[in-house]
């Protein structure tokens, strides 16, 4: 029963452990003691002991004794159950007490060997002495001598460099970060401190000032410890530590120890990196240069083509703006010709609708309109308005003897003589209706208004126009009634009017052909 129970584990750990070349690493008493005792197995995670073993911000188990860990579980496929300790001691008294199987970061003392046994270390890191980055220089154990050095209490380090007789001053601190900081403010010259601390405080604390100066001759050897007990279980870790290739111990070395505390322009790789920078610097500045001068060139053409276009809209716009000046010259010249033709139209409509059409003399409207300008004026000057009012006699008879065109041709006469007589300005000869003509004299007295009229009267019955129906001449003769008086602003020229017709109407009465200048309006 037992044989079979041994074969069945076997197989069970062959089904779960796939190495990646197919070869187990443990023997095969050993793959079966894994597979029955995995689950009692314990490892202790220290929770403060950084960069080897402690939790990142989201409180996972971390650092390079964790990696090394990590790495052996690949090793040996496994994943052994976790415990978190906040002290070494805490660790050990588990370790005694049987809870705890596995010690990840743990340096061999002869009284740690009483309960642990220890694998080869799979890390010796330096101690190195940090000073400032103002103090100049390497640093040996021996250059320290007069020198305040900061180390951490009860550290194996410290136990070393203590009993070595070197003449430095000692300043024992609580941990190796308190060591760091005395020498960042300067309270101590220098401290020690293993590289792998150092360069994780330094990286996280942010502290900016401190420089690795040299080593001691005193490294930090951490190996994996395992109950003195469980020699299966030594063989079984130190197996898989062996299995660890010097590619993934440097790749976990490296991860976690900082070693440049040379220049940074040593570094090859800083150069491959700066070089690569300043090629892409370069490519971009020469993108650049291409792509602002192809800006350039499409602005400049972009900028002569909009200033042709403005160009050419300016000169559209001059032959635009000569062609609306032309357009409104000419409509301004039509205008005015039109506006004048217009003028000289109303000028000749005012001259018609003022002159009589048959005799060519002012007509009826024209003497109103002369008579009240006249009135006004002798009104304001205190002058004498004279009016003749002449009476073709026997008119009636004319028409009816020689005919109606001959007795227009006789007013036309008429009126001709009238015309030809009265000359002076402010004189008006004009048709008063029918036969009837009137004239104004302005400035006559009712004397020379009658010397006038009488020359008038005279000079047509001089031209001897035959008119036998007169029958006391025989030819053409005219009566005429005349009027004068000084208009004052009570009167009307109603009354200068009147007057004339009545002599003139005492004139016909008298006999015709004759002037009367004194009658009495009836
Ligand atoms: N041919 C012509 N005759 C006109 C015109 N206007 C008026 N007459 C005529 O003039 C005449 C006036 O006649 P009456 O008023 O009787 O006066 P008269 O014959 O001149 O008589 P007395 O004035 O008393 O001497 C009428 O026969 C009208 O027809 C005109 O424009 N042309």
């Amino acid at each position: 029963m037992g044989i079979i129970s041994a074969l069945l584990s076997l197989f069970l750990a062959a089904i779960a452990y796939g190495g990646a070349d197919g070869k187990d690493i443990l023997s095969s008493a050993e793959r079966v003691w894994l597979t029955n005792n995995q689950s009692r197995l314990v490892l202790a995670v220290e929770t403060g002991y950084a960069p080897f073993v402690f939790l990142d911000d989201k409180g996972r188990p971390t650092g390079l004794a964790h990696d090394y860990l990590l790495l052996i579980e690949s090793k040996l496929g496994v994943h052994f159950k976790q415990r978190r300790f906040s002290s070494l001691d805490e660790i050990f008294d588990k370790v005694r007490s049987g809870e705890v199987q596995i010690v990840n970061a743990v340096t061999n003392t002869p009284a740690r060997s009483r309960f642990l046994a220890m694998t080869e270390p799979f890390i010796s890191v330096p101690n190195v002495i940090i000073v400032r980055k103002d103090q100049s220089g390497a640093m040996t154990e021996l250059k320290l001598a007069g020198l305040k050095v900061s180390l951490v209490k009860s550290y194996a380090v410290t136990e070393h460099m203590t009993n070595r007789g070197l003449q430095f001053v000692p300043d024992i601190v609580p941990d190796d970060l308190t060591a760091l900081l005395n020498v960042s403010f300067g309270r101590s010259d220098a401290a020690i401190v293993d590289l792998a601390t150092a360069s994780y405080l330094i990286s996280v604390k942010g502290i900016t000032n401190l420089r690795v100066a040299g080593e001691v001759p005193f490294d930090i050897r951490l190996s994996i410890g395992s109950p003195i007990g469980e020699p299966v279980l030594h063989s079984i870790l130190q197996k898989g530590l062996n299995a660890a290739t010097d590619a993934e111990r440097d790749e976990i070395k490296k991860r976690w120890i900082n070693t440049s505390n040379q220049s940074i322009y040593s570094n090859r790789q800083f150069w491959v990196v700066l070089g690569g920078v300043l090629a892409g610097a370069l490519v971009i500045f020469a993108v650049i240069l291409v792509w602002n001068r192809t800006l350039r060139q499409q602005v400049a053409i972009r900028t002569d083509a909009l200033v042709r276009e403005k160009e050419a809209l300016r000169e559209s716009e001059a032959q635009n703006l000569a062609l609306v000046t032309q357009y409104n010259r000419e409509l301004e010249r039509q205008i005015a010709e039109r506006t004048a033709e217009l003028s000289e139209v109303n000028r000749k409509l005012q001259q018609l609708s003022e002159i009589d059409g048959l005799t060519g003399i002012a007509n009826r409207r024209k003497f109103d309109a002369e008579l009240d300008r006249e009135w006004r004026r002798a009104i304001r000057e205190k002058r004498p308005l004279a009016l003749l009012m002449v009476d073709i006699d026997h008119f009636k008879e004319y028409n009816d003897r020689y005919g109606h065109p001959e007795g227009d041709r006789c007013l036309q006469l008429v009126a001709e003589v009238l015309h030809s007589l009265i000359q002076r300005t402010g004189e008006l000869v004009a048709r008063y209706g029918g036969e009837e003509f009137v004239v104004i004299l302005p400035g006559h007295s009712i004397q020379t208004a009658g010397e006038v009229a009488e020359k008038i009267r005279y000079t047509i019955e001089a031209r001897k126009i035959p008119h036998l129906g007169n029958v006391s001449s025989q030819v053409l003769t005219i009566s005429v009634g005349v009027a004068s008086m000084v208009p004052d602003q009570a009167e009307r020229p109603d009354t200068l009017l009147n007057q004339a017709d009545a002599c003139l109407y005492e004139a016909k009465r008298e006999g015709r052909n004759r002037v009367v200048t004194e009658c009495r309006i009836q």
